[in-house]
């Protein structure tokens, strides 16, 4: 496991006004984006186990594709040089088939009835479809004047990839039509970054685990399940820890353990200023760990860091508990530092630009996260919908929502019909 070469204090300081007490967004997701490294260990899989998968090497096209200049077409091979303004008749002298070339040479006045895929013949750069021709034949067939131009329907040899050049970037998380593209080169295995081993728990004496008995003022731990999904959703291997009771020596042992076993250790509750949050002391005694109030909602409070124990160390994010805070910092925190952390090269979610169905009430001075509902009206257009009340702790709002809507940091409130930012859920969750 790599270790920072700088504190996050360094880190932070190349920051002209960092405020730990109220830092935007912006600046927190530069800070941890300077203070990850990526993890330097890689192994060999077989092509369908890559999806999902962070490419460690540049994949080099070891053939072209296609391999031969062939036809787009089911037509006739023709030389272009025979075209005239007037129509023509030309001899047909053979067939190409896809997979079973015309092996015969073609004179002036020639042409070959051709299949798509298959190669052209030597002396053809053109075809006409079969559907544009007259009079077709076995032996011959008519070219009507001015419907096939010089070069047209001929696929070149090497137009999807050339041999030698970089088919794929190393950090390319590997989709479905990578899969295909790198069996389309023939290619059985590729390296793939080692996946990230990241551990998690939920703190709380409140917390009960599903199957447990509910006593008053105790909640089921639902973060556990929400991080789950989210964590399984980026491909990470797992370790789940359960529910870590408000004591500090079950705390010290458990980030102990988390980071001797993981790469990374995400952790729900604890981190805000009530009383029973040990959570935040023993962090900072095994490590260089700092507690941030955010300038944003949900989510203000939050702990990052790199602690360690035995010689190993492992990057923390420690989340607030509030069901939809562990969402929005794990969305806008964590998801882009454990990609970064797999050595992903990977885009930050699109916003999209949405009119907003009704008035939203929003104080400048701090991004928030609504959620919303993103559909099309009776005009076709469009809209934003926020799902009802926004409080940190309904996390029926992220179930019932598709998108969230970023309000910026400077924003104001906004007027029903003005455009807002909104980032899509579909890929994310
Ligand atoms: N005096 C202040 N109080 C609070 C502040 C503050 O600045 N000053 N910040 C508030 C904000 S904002 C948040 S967010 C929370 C974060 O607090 P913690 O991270 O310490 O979280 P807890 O107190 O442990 O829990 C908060 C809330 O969430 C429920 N919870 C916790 N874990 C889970 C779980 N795994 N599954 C389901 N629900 C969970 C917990 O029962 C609490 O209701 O602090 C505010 N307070
Ligand atoms: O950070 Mo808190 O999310 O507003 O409840």
């Amino acid at each position: 496991m790599s270790t920072p070469l700088r504190s996050l204090a360094e880190v932070a300081s190349c920051l002209s006004d960092y405020d730990p007490q109220a830092l935007p967004v912006a600046d927190a997701q530069r800070i941890i984006r300077d203070f990850i490294t990526p993890i330097q260990s890689s192994e060999q899989v077989a092509l369908r186990s890559a999806l999902g998968r962070v490419l460690a090497a540049d994949i080099i096209s070891p053939i072209n594709v296609p391999s031969h200049d062939n036809s787009a077409m089911d037509g006739y091979a023709l030389r272009s040089a025979d075209l005239a303004d007037t129509a023509i008749d030309l001899e047909v002298i053979g067939t190409a088939y896809a997979g079973r070339m015309f092996t015969g040479s073609v004179a002036s006045g020639q042409c070959v009835r051709i299949m798509t895929g298959a190669i052209m013949p030597a002396e053809c750069d053109t075809v006409i479809p079969q559907e544009f021709t007259q009079n077709s034949s076995a032996q011959h067939v008519t070219i009507p004047p001015n419907v096939v131009r010089s070069g047209d329907n001929r696929r070149f040899c090497g137009e999807d990839l050339e041999a030698g050049k970089p088919a794929l970037r190393k950090g390319r998380i590997v989709h479905a039509a990578d899969l295909g593209l790198l069996a389309s080169l023939g290619i059985a295995e590729v390296a793939v970054q080692r996946r990230l081993r990241v551990a998690f728990f939920s703190t709380g004496d409140e917390l009960r685990s599903i199957g447990e008995t509910l006593a008053a003022g105790c909640v089921y731990d639902s973060n556990r399940y929400t991080l789950y999904g989210m964590l399984v959703r980026l491909g990470c291997d797992l370790i789940d820890m359960g529910v870590v009771p408000d004591d500090p020596a079950s705390l010290e042992q458990a980030l102990r353990s988390a980071c001797e076993n993981a790469d990374a250790i995400i952790t729900s509750g604890g981190v805000s200023v009530g009383a029973a949050d040990y959570t935040k002391q023993i962090m900072a005694e095994l490590g260089d760990v700092t507690f941030w109030k955010i300038g944003m909602r949900p989510g203000r409070p939050m702990a990052f860091g790199n602690i360690s124990s035995n010689g190993q160390s492992a990057f923390l994010f420690g989340l607030p508990g509030n069901p939809v805070a562990v969402m929005v910092t794990f969305y806008f925190f964590a998801r882009p530092a454990l990609l970064h952390m797999m050595g992903a090269d990977a885009m930050p979610p699109p916003l999209l630009q949405v009119a907003s169905a009704a008035a939203i009430r929003k104080k400048p001075g701090r991004t928030e996260y609504q959620r919303g509902i993103l559909a099309t009206d009776a005009a076709g257009r469009q809209t934003v919908t926020i799902t009802g009340a926004q409080g940190s702790g309904i996390l029926r709002s992220m179930v019932e929502a598709n998108c969230m809507v970023v309000l910026h940091d400077a924003q104001g409130s906004v007027a029903a019909g003005d455009l807002v930012d909104v980032m899509l859920f579909d890929g994310l969750t």
